[in-house]
């Protein structure tokens, strides 16, 4: 099996001392040693206490079909490693992703033996156990296992279920270094929770940038926010919903890595709603807050849009947080 290190990960503030220009002026990002320990609060769901439903809902009484083409193994610049997971899907045609912290998670539709396959077929595709390595021959997976039992893992209680974070696409904030919203510090967040958790964890990357609206549309709702909206009524203004995402396919994806109970990586109601599916076929069993950086060390990101921005969510899109920092900023 490939052996998986525990890593700290991934962190745009953990790089050494990454220096990004903005507006003229140099922006130091902290390195995680100089960061507090972080707080981890972990929510339990009561079944009784599932939110409504406020914004964009899923009009399929079934998921869409997933299939995963294919899975490599990535080195990580800070000394883990990974498995990169890429879907297709019946519902769009979009490359979807699972990032796969820890070798026992496995994805069924890839581990399936697909027609006149060969041995080599399988290595390229990832469906081997294991290391790959110059001159091996055998994906070394046994009929047996190659299907396995189609039964999701049973986990005794909630603190042994995975974590998971749904993640949206956002060319701002993960690579133009956007201090508009916190999404690369959330993605690299929950990258290191999971390195460093025994059980590892699952990031779906969805391609839904902008809450479903692309990048075009998100861009136009900048301007709209640089004039006084703020992200709920910029949209509106654009004539899109508040938040146009869907979760089926992350539903989908997470069945199909053998997943059944988890524990949700947001502070996001809707998400943890639709992230069950229509027949509940992921059950939350437990909400792990993400708290943003700077409202708990002296790292993260900090800047009035980023404030506005979070204000908003708590505001508007009922997200389950409290606002430190807010009252002293002028918003
Ligand atoms: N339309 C719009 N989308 C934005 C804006 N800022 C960030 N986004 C998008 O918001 C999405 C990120 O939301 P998430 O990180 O999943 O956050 P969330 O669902 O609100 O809740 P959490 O799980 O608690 O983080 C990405 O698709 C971003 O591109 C904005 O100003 N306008």
């Amino acid at each position: 099996m490939a052996h998986l290190r525990p890593l700290s990960i991934l962190c745009r503030s953990q790089l050494p001392r990454t220096v990004f220009r903005s507006k003229g002026a140099i922006r130091h990002h902290a390195s995680i040693a100089e960061q507090r320990p972080s707080i981890q609060v972990s929510t339990r769901i009561p079944r009784s206490a599932h939110p409504k439903p406020l914004l964009q809902q899923s009009s399929s009484q079934s998921l869409p079909h997933v299939n995963c083409v294919v899975r490599a193994r990535i080195p990580t610049i800070s000394g883990g490693e990974m498995f990169l997971h890429l879907y297709e899907n019946s519902m769009d045609k979009k490359e979807h992703l699972a990032i796969v912290f820890g070798d026992s998670i496995r994805s069924k539709s890839l581990d399936q033996q697909l027609d006149k396959e060969s041995e080599m077929d399988r290595m390229i595709r990832g469906a081997y156990k294991g290391t790959l390595y110059p001159g091996r021959h055998t994906s070394d997976m046994l009929e047996d296992t190659i299907l396995g039992d189609g039964l999701p893992p049973l986990y005794e209680d909630a603190e042994s279920a995975p974590l998971v974070r749904i993640h949206s696409e956002c060319y701002t904030g993960e690579t133009a270094w956007s201090a508009r919203c916190d999404c690369g510090e959330q993605l690299d967040e929950a990258a290191n929770l999971m390195s460093n958790s025994e059980k590892g964890g699952i990031i779906i990357y969805l391609r839904q940038e902008g809450r479903g609206i692309g990048l075009a549309e998100k861009l136009k709702a900048y301007n709209l926010q640089d004039l006084g909206s703020d992200t709920v009524e910029a949209n509106l203004l654009l004539n899109h919903p508040a938040d146009g995402r869907n979760y089926d396919v992350a539903t989908a994806m997470l069945a199909d890595l053998g997943q059944k109970d988890i524990r949700l990586l947001t502070n996001n109601p809707e998400k943890v709603r639709a992230i069950e599916g229509p027949n509940r076929e992921i059950v939350v069993q437990e909400r792990v807050p993400m708290v943003p950086l700077a409202w708990k060390t002296q790292g993260g990101i900090k800047s009035v849009e980023v404030e506005r921005y979070l204000k908003t969510k708590v505001d508007k899109m009922s997200h389950m947080l409290t606002t430190p920092i807010m009252n002293h900023l002028k918003l």
